[in-house]
């Protein structure tokens, strides 16, 4: 988004990028990913940079798991191109490819039932040791665990750890919040919007509230294109971001953060929130103010 915001950014606590960040990665150019006769991605056209953390939303299905496997090269496009710093990504070998992007998809079952230690040990080339990895991310304990042992939170820490281990200049990763407990999640969250400040950090993930707290850049897709696209002080008011999520947002002040509280959109029927019961006319709703739990100020 280009417009400048008339109000106070939001998170004007967190670091700016270092110097040197801004040139392009990886770059999407008119990318479409087509599954019989339909766009999972549509005409896609993104420049990432070097660094910053960089936040992928969107509904169920909007195709932002398709859109990181094209920028990962999982996935070939069906049309246009993706590039490593301005050649096409597919030219690069197998091993190239993964030495410069780290991947972490949303689900990950290994072949063999390899301890944690094991599949740590493989990934890396001699630089670091598999206990400086294991130790860095605080997964010692798990280290000689069976992966079909760990839990789906261990798991995804596990996995994240495997994949950053070779240090990648970029890093995709699908949701890699999505099973751990809050201490972790939030835990993970940081780290990642930390490693942005050096490397290329773009997850997709579905809390919108650490989306908008902790990335540099938040892109919303919705039916495989970019809907929005902008910082977290540029989207977060934009009336757009309601309609792609069917909602109606309300904006929380909680300074220095601002809140996304979702309730019904209000020009849907079926979302009507169901009014209590009077006791006296049953059919009457006894208040027409919709709720607001804890009583929150609506920010607009
Ligand atoms: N191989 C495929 N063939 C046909 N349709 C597919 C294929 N892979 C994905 N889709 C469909 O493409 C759409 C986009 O899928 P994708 O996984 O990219 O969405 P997403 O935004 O990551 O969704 P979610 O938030 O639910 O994980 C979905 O409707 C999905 O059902």
């Amino acid at each position: 988004m280009s417009a400048a915001p008339d109000h106070a950014p939001v998170h004007a606590h967190r670091p700016a990028p270092a110097d040197g960040c801004a040139s392009a990665l990886l770059q999407a150019q008119r990318v479409t990913l087509t599954r019989g006769n339909r766009h999972l991605v549509h005409d896609v056209t993104l420049a990432l940079p070097r660094c910053g953390a960089v936040a992928l939303v969107g509904a169920n299905g909007a195709g932002k798991s398709s859109l990181l496997n094209l920028l990962a090269g999982q996935l070939a496009p069906s049309a246009g191109s993706v590039q490593w710093q301005g050649q096409p990504l597919a030219a690069l070998s197998v091993r190239e490819r993964a030495r410069r992007v780290g991947y972490m998809p949303q689900r990950f079952e290994p072949y063999w039932n390899l301890t944690l230690r094991e599949l740590i040990d493989m990934r890396l080339d001699g630089a670091v040791t598999t206990d400086r990895v294991l130790a860095h991310a605080d997964l010692q304990p798990l280290a000689d665990r069976r992966w079909a042992t760990l839990s789906g939170g261990e798991r995804a820490r596990g996995l994240l750890a495997a994949v950053l281990a070779t240090d990648p200049p970029a890093l995709l990763a699908d949701e890699p919040g999505a099973a751990l407990d809050v201490q972790h999640r939030l835990a993970l969250v940081t780290a990642l919007a930390a490693r942005g400040r050096s490397r290329l950090v773009v997850v997709v993930m579905h809390d919108l509230d650490l989306a908008f707290e902790c990335f540099d850049r938040v892109i919303v897709l919705q039916h495989g294109r970019i809907a929005l696209d902008g910082s977290p002080a540029e989207l977060l008011h934009a009336p757009a971001l309601d309609a792609v999520f069917g909602v109606h947002f309300q904006r929380i002040a909680v300074p220095p953060q601002t809140l996304l509280r979702a309730r019904p959109a209000p020009t849907s029927p079926d979302h009507r929130p169901q009014a209590p019961m009077s006791r006296d006319h049953p059919a009457a709703p006894a208040a027409n103010t919709p709720p607001t739990r804890h009583g929150a100020p609506d920010a607009h």
